[in-house]
């Protein structure tokens, strides 16, 4: 519920990142001794995952932002359905076991349903290390007597293909190379995490990335990256706002997309060394073309967040989303609080004006959020927002964190 039309003040720091922690997680079973990964999020897709693991035979335990995982037990039990479907990123366990044992049987994959999300790269990945991949009822199984290096093509640049070829080929034998590799910092993360798990991965962050298998990996501590998606949410919540926000807790570098924009649409946007300062002011803000492509690009998982901010500036705005086309399940919601856009093809075109309470709900986690923004812009009467269960997969403390920055925002079970 947000009672909506009050500037957002103050300070805000950041968690650790989810698209980070849900392949961390994972990448932690190639260890055969004790991982601990500080900065996790308290969101619920860390709290499946972490579930999922200990149902494999990993003793895990949490303590605050802190999670001790000792896979030494675990064995590659068959994960046809269940928790597996609450997550897209259960698709690791396919490389992350495969890497282990040399077989994996995982369901495929749920999460956010904003369109298919097809995973034949990564198929092709495991394939070319020398597994066999079946398809069993809507199962994978996949196993390979023994993964040998291989270089792969990737057709896509793919975030999920790369992290679960990495994971699979780190303990293969002999050389891979991932041509056409994803460069998001989710990735650098990982291959930093299974470095120092003993891991020899080379390139991670460009499109070549190089991976020497070994025979084994071991425990470490590791400290996951902070989320830029929750970090862009809040930037994006400042301006549309006409708050003064602190985003605090930052790599500046990895939001240098949102910046732009921000500034684009003439919000002041003050770049610290890890906080990042954004000033609604009170100018009206420009219209502005954006596409959401990937990284360095535009992330898609701020399209939606960002279609709300669209909606408060003067003129027509045109918004693609190049890595999901039809990512746009928040668009006839807003439209019910008065906004207006028109979805043609992948792209959105928004016309600015102001928006008015209504009840909406959210379809997946990124339009909850584009919801909550809407509802912080309204001026009068309250906005109900339902389907909340999807800001928890990947926002921690959303209605204190805005409490505390002077939003008028509370939550009711019904
Ligand atoms: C490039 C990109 O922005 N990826 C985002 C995407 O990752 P996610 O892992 O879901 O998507 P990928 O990066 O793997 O996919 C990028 C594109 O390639 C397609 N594809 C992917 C794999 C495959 O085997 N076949 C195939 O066709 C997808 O449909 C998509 O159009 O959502 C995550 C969670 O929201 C974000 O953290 C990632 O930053
Ligand atoms: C869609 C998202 O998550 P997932 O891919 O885990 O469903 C997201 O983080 O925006």
């Amino acid at each position: 519920m947000i009672r909506g039309g009050r500037p957002l003040h103050g300070e805000i720091q950041i968690s650790g990142a989810k698209n980070s922690a849900v392949a961390l997680l994972p990448a932690a079973i190639l260890a055969e001794s004790e991982v601990t990964l500080d900065n996790l999020p308290a969101i619920s897709d860390v709290a499946v995952y972490s579930e999922i693991l200990r149902d494999l035979g990993a003793k895990v335990e949490r303590h605050e932002d802190t999670m001790r995982i000792d896979p030494s037990k675990l064995v590659s039990t068959a994960m046809p359905n269940g928790k597996v479907k609450m997550l897209r990123a259960s698709y690791y366990l396919m490389g992350a076991l495969l890497g282990r044992f040399g077989e994996a049987v995982i369901g495929l994959p749920g999460g956010c349903n904003f369109e298919p999300r097809p995973i034949d790269q990564h198929i092709k990945g495991f394939e070319a290390l020398g597994a066999t991949v079946t398809n069993e009822h809507g199962a994978m199984r996949i196993s390979a007597k023994e993964l040998r290096g291989a270089k792969i093509y990737l057709d896509l640049v793919s975030v999920g293909a790369t992290i679960n070829i990495m994971l699979a080929a780190a303990r293969a034998k002999g050389s891979t190379i991932i041509e056409n590799a994803a460069k998001e910092p989710e990735i650098i993360d990982v291959a930093t995490l299974l470095n120092a798990m003993g891991a020899k991965i080379k390139g991670a962050g460009t499109e070549t990335i190089r991976i020497e298998g070994v025979e084994r990996m071991h425990g470490c501590r590791h400290s996951i990256i902070p989320d830029r998606i929750q970090a862009g949410t809040y930037m994006i919540m400042a301006a549309a706002t006409r708050g003064d926000v602190t985003v605090e807790g930052v790599i500046p570098k990895h939001m240098e997309a949102v910046t732009a924009k921000l500034r684009e649409m003439g919000a002041t946007v003050e770049e610290l060394d890890d906080a990042i300062r954004i000033v609604g002011g009170d100018k009206p803000y420009e219209a502005v073309d954006l596409k959401a492509l990937v990284y360095p690009g535009f992330a898609t998982d701020l399209q939606s967040p960002m279609t709300s901010l669209l909606t408060q500036a003067k003129g027509v705005s045109v918004l693609s989303d190049y890595i999901y086309g039809n990512r746009f399940k928040h668009v006839p919601e807003l439209a019910m609080m008065g906004a207006n856009i028109r979805v043609e093809g992948r792209s959105a075109i928004i016309e600015g004006g102001p928006l008015s309470a209504a009840k909406v709900h959210a379809t997946d986690l990124r339009a909850g959020a584009a919801l909550v923004i809407a509802g912080l812009t309204v001026k009068e009467g309250i906005t109900e927002v339902t389907g909340v269960e999807y800001i928890d997969r990947g926002y921690d403390n959303l209605v204190d964190n805005l409490r505390r920055l002077g939003a008028d925002i509370w939550r009711e079970t019904v």
